[in-house]
């Protein structure tokens, strides 16, 4: 096929979504979704959680590893308060090129920091490079077996303080087991599980909310 299934769910988001309307943009990825052809975007049932975590932190500073499309970007980034912003790490460039779009059609493009790159290489550049001191929410949703390497990471360099957030997507499919067994043993956290499916599927799945006790 000439184009890509990103593409494709941009094209499907610049016909059916409003311009600077984060809903609309969230609908039209959801029934693109569920109706045309599966993309492994957090979705509307994991999304609902991620929602209600987030409007509970309501953070100033958040990270997402793994943009993909940008949907939760948009998800995360819609719900922020003014002055608050959202560090997104996309490691491929096609995606990033994607999310970005779809970031902007959301209007939510002075909310968004997208940065091209691999985990392991920028959290230890985050605080030099975005002034950052430390985050209040992070969403993990990039490789599973880069889940616990990279909060050890977040540990050692500082970015995680006293009620720091965690919520890490797609701890039961794929599945990230050494990141459930560390959070759920380690007396620096305090763990619980949300059961949920699949993205669009009536697969299992679930997100862990992991609080830093430091
Ligand atoms: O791999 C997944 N997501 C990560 C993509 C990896 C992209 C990366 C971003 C980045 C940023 C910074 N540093 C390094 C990296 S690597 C993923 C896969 C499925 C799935 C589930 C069942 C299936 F049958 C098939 C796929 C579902 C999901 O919700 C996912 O999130
Ligand atoms: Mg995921």
């Amino acid at each position: 096929t000439r184009t890509t299934r990103p593409q494709r769910l941009l094209r499907a988001v610049q016909k059916n979504a409003t311009r600077n309307n984060p809903l609309s943009v969230i609908s039209a990825i959801d029934d693109f979704c569920r109706h045309r052809e599966w993309a492994m975007n957090v979705g509307d049932e994991k999304g609902f959680i991620l929602d209600s975590v987030v409007n509970e932190v309501s953070p100033v500073t958040a990270l997402e590893l793994g943009a993909y499309c940008g949907y939760s970007a948009v998800r995360i980034a819609r719900l922020l308060p003014p002055g608050a912003c959202l560090i997104t790490l996309e490691f491929n460039p096609d995606y990033a090129a994607i999310a970005r779009q779809v970031i902007a059609w959301a209007g939510l493009e002075d909310k968004v920091q997208l940065v091209e790159g691999a985990s392991g290489d920028w959290i230890p550049r985050m605080k030099e490079h975005f002034g950052i001191e430390t985050f209040d929410f992070v969403f993990l949703d990039h490789w599973k077996d880069s889940y616990l390497p990279d909060t050890k990471l977040l540990e050692e360099c500082g970015l995680l303080r006293k009620g720091t957030v965690l919520l890490a997507d797609n701890v039961i499919c794929p599945g990230a087991p050494d990141y459930l067994e560390y959070v759920r043993k380690s007396l620096s956290y305090e763990s619980r599980f949300f059961k949920s499916h699949l993205e669009y599927t009536k697969a299992e799945d679930g997100l862990e909310k992991s609080v830093y006790l430091s």
